[in-house]
């Protein structure tokens, strides 16, 4: 019998766990460096700086480090968020890849009836554009995007309106994501989360997080969701 018998809900973090989106952001934001004169950054490091929404990767960018060690001026920084805004969307499905079996088990967990939501620190207006260049339109029942609360992961709050706007107990839900604001999160909200070992994760291993599953494929669900996929 599968421990996650109960759910009927899946929550999906996008970059990271759907998405190998860094090359495309790693553009823009290079693209944006360049526009305002400064120095770009290899994408690997650039990758490092995802996970806490648009602005916060605009400002470890203009600062060249995850601390945010310079001080950033405002106008700077508004001024980055225009040229990005313009660059990311010019390029999002460019060079980014869906995982390996994403669409496979989004398809298979939406037909046995699951919920299907994306919880995101990413701005609103790129997941449109993203999920059509995807063929992943119509999949999910709901998208939380960063910009959509005041605050984003790792408050829990995304996660509790999503589990609100489906009608989802918190006990029936779970999360997937590769960041440990994903988990942190998930553990906030006490809901179960499963944390992906690839993506990006500030260079750290997700186990660090403690993740009640922990998955190398995101296929592995269908395995641990057994009940109702195989029912
Ligand atoms: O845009 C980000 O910084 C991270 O987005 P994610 O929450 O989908 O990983
Ligand atoms: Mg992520």
């Amino acid at each position: 019998m599968s421990a996650y018998q109960q759910i009927n809900t899946v929550l999906f973090d996008l970059d990271g766990t759907l998405l190998d989106s860094a090359p495309d952001l790693a553009q823009a934001v290079n693209q944006t460096l360049t526009a305002m004169n400064k120095a770009t950054f290899p994408e690997e490091q650039v990758k490092g700086w995802v996970g806490n929404g648009a602005n916060v990767l605009l400002k470890r960018a203009l600062s060249g480090s995850t601390e945010l060690t310079a001080n950033i001026c405002a106008e700077e920084l508004q001024q980055a968020h225009q040229l990005f805004k313009q660059y990311y969307a010019a390029c999002l499905s460019e060079k980014s890849v869906l995982y390996p079996d994403v669409r496979m088990t989004l398809i298979s967990l939406k037909q046995v009836g699951y919920k299907l939501a994306i919880v995101t620190n990413k701005p609103g207006q790129y997941m449109a554009p993203i999920l059509s260049a995807y063929g992943l339109t119509g999949l999910f029942d709901l998208v939380v995007a960063g910009d959509c609360l005041p605050v984003r992961k790792p408050d829990p709050a995304p996660l509790l309106h999503a589990c609100e706007v489906l009608g989802s107990k918190i006990e029936e839900t779970l999360m997937v994501g590769d960041s440990k604001n994903d988990i942190l999160a998930a553990k906030a909200a006490n809901m179960a989360v499963a944390g992906l070992t690839y993506g990006y994760n500030y260079g750290e291993d997700i186990r660090i997080s403690e993740p009640d599953l922990v998955l190398d494929n995101i296929s592995e669900l269908l395995n641990s969701l057994a009940c109702k996929v195989n029912a």
